[in-house]
């Protein structure tokens, strides 16, 4: 039975605009404790100014976002306790190790174990050991992003945002960031990930949002995602409409 107590991000008719553009428009969905929400779109569909609102960067014009409970607009560092945040490029100090970045992130977060607790946390993300004390600027996206998902899971973080995860990787890097999803979606974690992979989001995620101009189109449950063909019903949304 699903209760209100297993949604960890909500977002309530949400609305945002820049200038006359409005970016978003009367936007509702949840995220439940073990799912993975793909949120698809074109550019400029309004994806990042949604994350944007989730990590309180942004002030909604209307309506409200919560993370685990906590509306970032009035509380937002105990919003952020709550979260962990993957950009495109997730952002590491270049010249630390793998390991010195775990480290110091969760230091920030106030999250104390012992060296070997963290090297076993690089050993659970798939992180090559000889990788663990190389500076960071010189891994490949697919690593950075294994040392984002270690942080994430040494703050055990009820929600995870990521943005574009897969854009960049190559396919096997790919395969083993969706396992990593999985794992942490098994072991509770609300997933919410923006990106243009309809593969990925056909195989990965719970449920699959649609957003154009601003508004959300169409929402498929798990069920729903099985039965169809993802890129047939995105492109029944999208093809027609020239994005921006
Ligand atoms: N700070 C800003 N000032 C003005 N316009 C903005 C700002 N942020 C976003 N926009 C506009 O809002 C719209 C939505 O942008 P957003 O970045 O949310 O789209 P997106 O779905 O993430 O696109 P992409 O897939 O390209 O990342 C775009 O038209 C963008 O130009």
């Amino acid at each position: 039975m699903t209760t209100n107590q297993d949604v960890i991000i909500e977002i309530n008719q949400l609305s945002k605009h820049f200038g006359d553009y409005q970016a978003l428009n009367d936007v509702n969905l949840t995220v439940k404790q073990g799912e993975v929400l793909a949120l698809l779109g074109p550019n400029g569909a309004g994806k990042t100014t949604t994350i944007n609102c989730l990590l309180g960067f942004l002030k909604p014009d209307n309506g409200q976002v919560r993370i685990a409970g906590v509306n970032p607009q009035q509380n937002v560092v105990n919003a952020r306790k709550n979260l962990a945040y993957i950009p495109e490029q997730v952002a590491l100090y270049p010249r630390l190790s793998g390991l010195e970045n775990l480290v110091y992130f969760s230091k920030v977060a106030k999250v104390e174990k012992s060296e070997q607790e963290f090297k076993a946390l690089l050993e659970q993300v798939a992180l090559p050991a000889h990788a663990f004390n190389k500076p960071v600027n010189s891994y490949s996206k697919g690593m950075r992003q294994k040392v984002g998902i270690a942080i994430a899971i040494a703050k055990q973080a009820k929600a995870l945002i990521l943005d574009e995860p897969t854009s960049g990787l190559d396919p096997s890097a790919s395969y083993e960031f969706s396992q990593l999803i999985q794992q942490l979606a098994k072991q509770g974690v609300a997933i919410l990930m923006a990106t243009h992979d309809l593969f990925r989001a056909q195989e990965d995620a719970h449920s699959v949002a649609i957003l154009n101009q601003g508004r959300l189109v169409d929402y498929l449950n798990f069920e729903q995602i099985q039965t169809v063909q993802l890129e047939s019903v995105y492109l029944k949304h999208i093809k027609a409409e020239p994005s921006c």
